[in-house]
């Protein structure tokens, strides 16, 4: 049958003999296979596509907004969700350019193109997002065979100052791409401008070396040269004449460079950056090619932008860098050129033809004028809520105008992906105040070898849960089984901040083979035990503690990090903005895998003012300090306290409107709370035996009640659709979110009462 031929064979697809065969991702969704992509894309990223990444399919943003971003003189808003591929979706373009690029110079000059340009920008909004896309650009740009470049500068590892001395003095090639934060660019350009500087000043300080060497010789006057003999003489005017003709060539040359730098700049004068400084003959280094437009990426542009500190970032660097001002675009050497061509010819041909000098006078004069030259620059804006914010269309527009690039928009939103992205549930548990460490100890008890999330608006609670959890942790018989616990905050030093992500990252639950192994051991042991003492990890007797990992963060892990495997997000505060809540969430359930984030309310405890309760509290407190591992004493103190007995109905208006609104935009199902023994008890006496939980306690409290303040006034035309009616009446208030707690409940939560 012809179906069975060898041509019929789909032979693109059929997959690899050493492609993993356990993959925890699931292609099998994703319709793209890399060579279907149109326009094609050249082989070497096919091939680091398949045999590198172990990719076959480019999902559905990369395969949509990697043609459009490739083409030079197009820009692109993407909207995606999280988790679905954005990285790969720009770094291919940037890649696919400069590979285009060096064809093309192969073929006009028939040999490789050597530069050390800058030639495309991506901003993260965190160091620790920019060294995770620079891995990954990393990994890709080393299978291309056209030597490019690809530099960090995000001041941990390296200064601004040796990143920009090792690039100039590093290898030539197809290009440089230049990874960094908004923040750190910044100190990158400013480390440019003063290398440009001191190379200016080393070139003078040469050419004057130069010129003491020469004038610094003993002078041979014609006194002395008539007293010699004539083959001397003749011997020195040879040399001399020589030497003469040797100079002169050289100087021709430098004049020859000179020009056809200034040249170069002229091309290239729509083009980027600081131009001016070729003006001195300099070598270049952030500018764009002739024909071929710079591309800056900014990830996760709806945070980016919406920072007011980042956004000014990224607008100086468009402004003051790549796009050249009024002045500069009027003024590039072509322009200075012709006004003194037509000088110079007016004055080499006297006055014969005025009429015509003075047109070209004019032309020259009008030109002159600041007339705005568009810089070849794309934009590539990424971000999971992109296309909803209005920070980023403002700020394409602007580049709109200044530059020679049109946007397009790729949206893909969640209806569209949902078959591969959504292995994500939503859960939210409504519990009672008291409740609230000890459920969040519970889900994580009910998982132990795997990887969770926590999330704080700020770092104080997050000290105190992470001392917390340390504490019960500890010992041979713990109350919280995951060992491993990691944090990350944003007033960590940067190298903490790096080695405890990274640690987490790259920590790897124990394989079920040797979970089991354990288990048996363990079973074996159990009938040797007192069985009164059934407490901590011996109840969960499947799986031996410790193999799992807990990352406590605040925000600045929300945007972008990629953990393959991580299954749950616990949100302790709840977060202030939606968009915060989608990044957040977007931790897990990436590329088709499952995922649960579990977003943590607490209620007001029903009985906070009955007498009863409080006295139960205090017998709790006191029985429980010193002996609470026994199962007796667990159980007769805190039978009372089991199961969740709130519901909606217990929210004030206002906090009924949050749920709501994020019921809207996301599905959200309740989570119940399975009877279990409370350890409410013990986490209370644990944190009223140490001092310092409890000083850091209070300052939880503290921080919990207060109102976070957002980065610039809430503004109506900024909003998210779903946060257009709230925004709208707050428009006059300041610019602040009101905190889910009072000091009450931050209390009753901290079990600080
Ligand atoms: N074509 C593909 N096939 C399979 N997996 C892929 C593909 N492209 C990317 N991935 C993987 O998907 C994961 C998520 O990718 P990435 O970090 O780029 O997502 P993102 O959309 O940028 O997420 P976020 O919005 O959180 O930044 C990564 O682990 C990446 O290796």
């Amino acid at each position: 049958m012809a179906s069975n031929t060898i041509a019929n064979l789909d032979v693109k697809r059929v997959r690899r003999g050493f492609e993993p065969e356990q993959k925890n991702w699931n292609d099998d969704l994703l319709e793209t296979p890399w060579e279907d992509v149109a326009p094609p894309l050249s082989k070497h990223t096919v091939f680091a596509m398949k045999n590198i990444f172990f990719f076959s399919h480019a999902t559905s943003v990369q395969a949509s907004a990697i043609p459009k971003l490739s083409s030079p003189g197009t820009s692109c808003v993407v909207e995606a969700p999280t988790g679905c591929g954005k990285t790969l979706a720009f770094l291919v373009p940037i890649l696919e350019r400069i590979v285009h690029h060096c064809d093309a110079h192969v073929a006009a000059h028939g040999r490789p193109l050597l530069t050390r340009n800058i030639v495309s920008l991506v901003l993260s909004p965190s160091r620790v997002l920019a060294e995770q896309t620079f891995v990954v650009a990393r990994g890709l740009a080393a299978r291309f065979p056209h030597d490019i470049r690809v530099a960090l500068c995000d001041g941990v590892a390296e200064t601004p100052a040796s990143v920009v001395e090792h690039l100039s003095k590093g290898s030539r090639g197809g290009g440089i791409v230049l990874i960094s934060t908004p923040t750190d660019v910044l100190d990158f350009l400013a480390a440019f401008d003063a290398h440009r500087e001191k190379r200016a000043a080393n070139g003078l300080s040469s050419t004057t070396l130069t010129t003491e060497k020469r004038s610094g010789g003993i002078e041979v006057t014609d006194e002395l040269l008539e007293e010699q003999d004539e083959e001397t003489k003749r011997r020195y005017l040879a040399k001399k004449a020589r030497k003469e003709a040797e100079q002169a060539a050289l100087e021709q040359k430098v004049a020859n460079t000179t020009t056809k730098t200034t040249t170069t700049t002229t091309v290239s004068s729509s083009s980027l950056s600081s131009s001016s400084s070729s003006a001195n003959g300099e070598e270049l280094i952030l500018r764009a090619h002739a024909g071929t437009p710079f591309l800056m990426v900014v990830d996760e542009a709806d945070v980016v932008l919406k920072a007011t500190s980042m956004r000014d970032a990224v607008v100086q660097v468009v402004l003051h860098r790549l796009v050249p001002d009024h002045r500069e675009a009027a003024a590039p050497s072509s322009v200075v050129s012709t006004e003194d061509a037509v000088d110079a010819s007016a004055k080499k041909k006297g006055s014969r033809n005025q009429k015509r000098d003075r047109e070209e006078g004019n032309n020259a004069v009008a030109a002159s004028q600041p007339a705005l030259v568009k810089a070849m620059l794309d934009v590539g804006l990424f971000g999971a809520t992109a296309g909803y914010s209005k920070k980023v269309q403002q700020f394409s527009a602007a580049v709109e105008g200044l530059c020679h690039t049109t946007f397009a928009n790729v949206f893909l939103r969640r209806e569209t992906t949902d078959m591969f992205v959504s292995q994500l549930s939503n859960k939210y548990c409504l519990c009672e105040s008291h409740h609230v460490l000890h459920t969040l100890i519970h889900f994580l008890n009910l998982h132990p070898c795997k990887k969770h999330f926590i999330f704080f608006n700020s770092s104080a609670v997050l000290m105190f849960v992470k001392t917390l959890l340390s504490t019960l942790s500890e010992g041979t018989r713990p109350t919280l089984y995951v060992k491993h616990i990691y944090a990350m905050y944003e007033e960590m030093k940067e190298s903490t901040k790096f080695a405890e992500y990274n640690s987490f990252l790259q920590h790897t639950p124990v394989a079920l083979a040797s979970v089991q192994k354990a288990a048996l051991a363990k079973k074996q042991m159990k009938e040797e035990k007192n069985p009164h003492f059934s407490s901590g990890w011996k109840r969960d007797s499947h799986l031996p503690p410790g193999t799992g990992a807990i990352l406590l963060c605040t925000d600045v892990a929300a945007f972008g990090l990629d953990v393959r495997d991580v299954d749950y997000v616990y949100h302790f505060e709840p977060p202030v903005s939606l968009r915060s809540y989608v990044h957040r969430i977007g931790r897990v359930g990436r590329m088709g895998m499952r995922g649960t984030s579990v977003l943590l309310l607490p209620v007001p405890a029903k009985d906070q003012h009955n007498e009863e309760q409080q006295k139960l509290r205090e017998r709790e407190r006191k029985s429980t300090s010193a002996r609470y591992h026994t199962i007796a004493n667990t159980k007769s103190s805190t039978s009372a306290l089991q199961g969740s007995t709130v519901d909606e109905s217990d929210l004030e208006e206002e906090k009924a409107k949050y749920l709501e609104q994020l019921q809207q935009s996301h599905k959200l199902e309740r989570q119940g709370l399975p009877p279990v023994a409370p350890i409410t008890s013990i986490i209370r006496a644990v944190i009223a035996d140490h001092s310092g939980l409890q000083r850091l306690g209070r300052s939880a409290a503290i921080n919990l009640c207060k109102p976070r303040v957002v980065e610039e006034p809430a503004d109506a035309a900024d909003a998210d659709d779903e946060e257009q009616d709230n925004v709208k009446q707050q428009k006059d208030t300041p610019a602040t979110e009101a905190s889910w707690y009072d000091a009450t409940l931050a209390v009753q939560t901290l079990l600080l009462d």
